[in-house]
């Protein structure tokens, strides 16, 4: 016997957090929960801002009808809309058992540059030492002498950057001047530095940084290729879409040489807790890009481990259905 709920949840940002320009006061999404007899299974549905290309209504309408159709008895074809076809078939791998429950609850610290904050992270931080900084923000030079500053004084500190493609060739360069060529090894990737794909793999190759695709894996004309300087590939499941989909540009990237990270769209404790199941299993030799929950008020339903954040019960939900 089939049963379906769909809950719409809303919980408050931390002051400052900013995607694409625009201040992000709540994250809003929405659960879908799935019983058939003794099994069940649930998943996140929470299309991000700026980066998803279907709304929060539309995914409310694409998943609730969807609803109603498994719960007829229909044979459940996913929608289509990114964040609805990740967060239905989430739910349909758990009632399944098919999404194995080890998780990775590392993540690579999200750091301001502030070398003091990211000392004390790293400190309690098991095995390799990994953190992850935007960069773009402010001024390129500046950009430079922090990462630099940050990789001098940590010795066992691998870097990610990320510029979410802000900068212009010259501005790149800027960047890179003021990183020591010593330090460049350990900047495990630099996410997306340039508006352009072509002047991202041009900045790659004339410094010898390595870069990483994230933005781009989205893009239309995209394909997995083995490219000089490209070194790993962003993953974000909630901007990609079935579980199906993100295993194949798992493989895809696995068997191209590069390394595939399993990343935040700023889900919930929900969504971020079977994040971690999926980089568990998917890419287990990679620390995933998690560390996103310190930027909401509120855990929703499971709980990140550690995380002091209260956690609201399903009973604090609207259901929808
Ligand atoms: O990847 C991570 O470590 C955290 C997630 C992250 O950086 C992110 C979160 C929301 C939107 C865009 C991005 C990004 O990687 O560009
Ligand atoms: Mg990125």
């Amino acid at each position: 016997m089939r049963s379906a709920q769909v809950y719409r949840w809303q919980i408050p940002m931390d002051a400052g957090v900013v995607l694409r320009d625009r201040r992000l006061k709540t994250r809003d999404g929405l659960f879908i929960h799935l019983r058939d007899d003794a099994q069940e299974g649930w998943g996140e549905i929470s299309p991000l801002p700026g980066f998803s290309v279907e709304s929060l209504e539309e995914a409310t309408a694409a998943v609730c009808a969807w609803a109603q159709g498994w719960r007829a008895g229909d044979c459940g074809v996913l929608p289509g809309l990114p964040s609805v076809d990740f967060g239905i078939s989430c739910a349909l791998a758990e009632l399944r058992g098919t999404l194995p429950a080890a998780a990775d609850y590392r993540a690579a610290t999200l750091c301001t540059g502030d070398p003091d904050e990211l000392f004390a992270a790293l400190a309690v931080m098991p095995g390799e030492k990994v953190a992850k900084m935007k960069v773009g923000l402010y001024e390129a030079v500046r950009d430079g002498m922090v990462a630099n500053l940050l990789l001098e004084a940590m010795p066992d500190l691998r870097l990610r950057l990320d510029a979410n493609r802000a900068w212009t060739p010259l501005k790149a360069q800027q960047f890179a001047k003021y990183v020591e060529p010593q330090y460049r090894d350990r900047i495990a990737f630099l996410e997306e530095p340039c508006k352009t794909r072509d002047d991202s793999r041009a900045f790659a190759r004339e410094t010898g940084i390595a870069i990483a695709w994230d933005e781009s894996l989205r893009d239309a004309d995209f394909t997995f290729e083995r490219e000089e300087g490209v070194r790993a590939v962003v993953i974000k499941p909630t901007l990609t879409g079935s579980l199906e989909k993100v295993q194949g540009q798992v493989k895809a990237a696995t068997q191209l040489g590069m390394t595939a990270v399993i990343s935040s769209s700023i889900e919930s404790s929900l969504g971020l807790t079977q994040l971690a199941r999926i980089a568990a299993w998917l890419t287990p030799d990679t620390i995933p890009g998690l560390d996103t929950l310190n930027l909401m008020q509120a855990q929703l339903v499971r709980r990140w481990p550690d995380s002091p954040l209260p956690c609201h019960s399903v009973e604090m939900l609207e259901p929808l259905l």
